[in-house]
């Protein structure tokens, strides 16, 4: 929470705001941590420890293990995180490119399998839902996100269609995730 905290301090003077105005928009009200444990995998070739994708929030602390894997997408080239001991990954997430317009970019990263093993990393997001409130009524009218640029209509059908868009996923992972039995994600 300390590290998180500052950060949010630090970026929002970097973004000439008030050291207090991200903490104050609730950015670290919700912490959530996810353990990852990924199995030794005999054929890493064939798929992926964890698929490309950027996370859904503000900012990620993740702390991962001497194995390595995690690998993050820049001028379209995969380039590798390795693990150095005692230091830890900040991810900008979704979130804060939302609400600094793009002038921080969440990054996409994915996890490669390995024959050694097995990998854990502890991820914890900052993130909250009424922050997302809030974002909703004070960019309403910017082009926000990947998704939504990509949505025709003008700007709050097209925040609509963002919305359906994030509630169509929620949905397909809620029964995808009942029908196999496993434990929902968020
Ligand atoms: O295991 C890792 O290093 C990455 C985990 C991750 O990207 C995530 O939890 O969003
Ligand atoms: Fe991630």
């Amino acid at each position: 929470m300390g590290l998180g905290l500052k950060l949010l301090e630090l970026i929002s003077e970097a973004l000439c705001l008030n050291p207090n105005h991200l903490k104050d928009m609730d950015c670290a009200e919700g912490l959530l941590i996810l353990c990852h444990y990924y199995p030794a995998c005999p054929q890493p070739e064939l798929t992926m420890a964890s698929t490309r994708h950027s996370d859904n929030d503000f900012l990620t602390i993740l702390l991962q293990d001497q194995i390595g894997g995690l690998q993050v997408l820049h001028q379209d080239q995969w380039v590798d995180i390795p693990p150095v001991p005692g230091a830890l990954v900040i991810n900008v997430g979704d979130l804060l490119q939302l609400i600094t317009n793009d002038r921080f970019k969440s990054v996409e990263h994915r996890v490669l399998a390995n024959r050694r093993g097995p990998r854990v990393s502890v991820a914890c997001f900052f993130s909250t839902s009424s922050a997302i409130l809030k974002i909703i009524w004070t960019y309403q009218g910017i082009v926000i996100r990947r998704e939504s640029t990509k949505i025709q209509g003008n700007d709050s059908e097209r925040l609509c269609s963002l919305f359906a868009l994030k509630r169509a996923w929620w949905d397909f992972c809620s029964t995808t995730f009942q029908a196999l039995n496993w434990s929902p994600y968020f």
